[in-house]
């Protein structure tokens, strides 16, 4: 069983991924290992230079603590301090392996459930790429409790791929992809294509992790269905094999592709048309051009007036002074303080409300241009 099982098909066109490492590919027997994760550092670096922009979830933490102390057994608690002994080590390692700033976010499932703790996260991962620092996520497991927790590091990376509007999900791990069967099995077939997640694949993938790794294929499928769900695909491949990964700075996968239900910005901006709006922001003749032409997000600049009581998160109407809205979107910015920024320019956002979530009222990636006679969706 090898990334040879897996002929080469082009990887779909990305210009923001979510790439996973798993702990099978960083443990070595002196703590983390830099063997495999090298060539998937020139990866991301490689990335960077084509203008496009990684969000890192790294796991390793364990592995790394166990490294730190001498510690029988394998209880969650004692797994929870092996991860706080080891995180620091981890994100260390990554740090020496890029050339810019990298940035450690540990991240639970309850935070992402929590509207805002989730929108801050969005925001600090948005500033962070904004920055060109390379964030590097885990779960937090020091406080990760069993029903809190995600399970495994792939469906924290599905989640993040939604949070930060991804368009691949990338799962680098020690098999070449999904095989129609555990891979001790002689008889298991290497699946290139995935277009459904059916329980049949559900089953193949169930037969455990490596010895390293957690979660085996099954939790991989489960994170590809989420954010197939979410329209974006996911791509499995062996990030043991240095030409697999530098395949993939040629646009090619030799894994397993499991493609999205549907595409990724047609459905969140046919949400947004659609979900109810709990406000109005009355804008300029430059905002609207602006918006109109160059798909730019809105800055407070702009903005003449807010009507409503709307929440930051909460989806508003965007428009000319009385004329129907031109546009809708997701406001990064509470009714009352759009209110006290309105006509200010960004960088006077801080001084204003004493803190700032983003120099927008509304990131052109949460709004949505409607045709204000025929409010049909017109493209941004
Ligand atoms: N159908 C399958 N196809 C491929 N791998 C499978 C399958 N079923 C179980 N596995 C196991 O999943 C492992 C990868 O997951 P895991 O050990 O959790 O790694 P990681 O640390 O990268 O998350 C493989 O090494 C393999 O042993
Ligand atoms: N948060 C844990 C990783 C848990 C996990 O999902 O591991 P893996 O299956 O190797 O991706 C750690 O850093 O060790």
């Amino acid at each position: 069983m090898n990334a040879s099982d897996f002929t080469a098909q082009p990887l779909p066109t990305w210009r923001r991924a979510v790439l996973k490492v798993g702990s099978s590919l960083l443990a070595g027997e002196d703590g983390l290992d830099p063997r495999h994760a090298g060539a998937l550092a020139r990866f991301i670096e490689h990335a960077r230079m084509q203008q496009r922009e990684i969000v890192l979830v790294s796991s390793g933490a364990v592995a790394a603590g166990r490294h730190r102390i001498a510690a029988g057994g394998d209880s969650l608690v004692l797994r929870q301090a092996l991860a706080s002994l080891g995180q620091a080590a981890l994100v260390t390692f990554w740090q020496q392996l890029v050339d810019r700033p990298v940035a450690q976010v540990l991240l639970t499932h309850d935070d992402l459930r929590n509207r805002r703790r989730y929108l801050n996260a969005r925001a600090t991962l948005r500033e962070l790429l904004r920055l060109d620092a390379l964030p590097v996520i885990n779960e937090n497991d020091a406080v990760a409790v069993d029903e809190l927790k995600l399970g495994d590091n792939d469906n924290l990376a599905a989640a993040v791929a939604s949070l930060v509007d991804a368009d691949l999900l990338l799962i680098a791990t020690d098999i070449g992809g999904l095989y129609s069967a555990h891979p001790r099995d002689p008889a298991a077939q290497a699946i290139t294509r995935v277009e459904a997640i059916t329980p049949e694949l559900l089953q193949a993938a169930s037969g455990g992790a490596g010895t390293l790794g957690t979660g085996g294929m099954r939790t991989k499928l489960d994170a590809a269905a989420k954010a197939g769900a979410a329209g974006i695909a996911t791509a499995l491949f062996c990030g043991r094999d240095p030409d697999v990964v530098r395949a993939l700075h040629d646009e090619v996968l030799h894994g397993t592709l499991v493609l999205a239900q549907g595409d990724r910005l047609r459905a969140r901006k046919q949400w947004l048309r659609h979900a109810p709006s709990s406000g109005r922001l009355h804008v300029d003749a430059g905002a609207f051009a602006a918006l109109h032409r160059q798909g730019a997000s809105l800055l407070p600049g702009g903005v003449a007036s807010a009507e409503g009581e709307f929440r930051r998160g909460d989806v508003v109407e965007i428009g000319v002074e009385d004329e129907p809205a031109f546009a809708r979107g997701l406001a990064q910015y509470g009714a009352n303080e759009v209110r006290r920024i309105a006509r200010r320019h960004s960088n006077e956002i801080e001084a204003i409300l004493g803190f700032r979530y983003g120099e927008s009222v509304v990131h052109r990636d949460d709004l949505v241009l409607i045709d204000a006679t025929s409010h049909k969706e017109t493209s941004t």
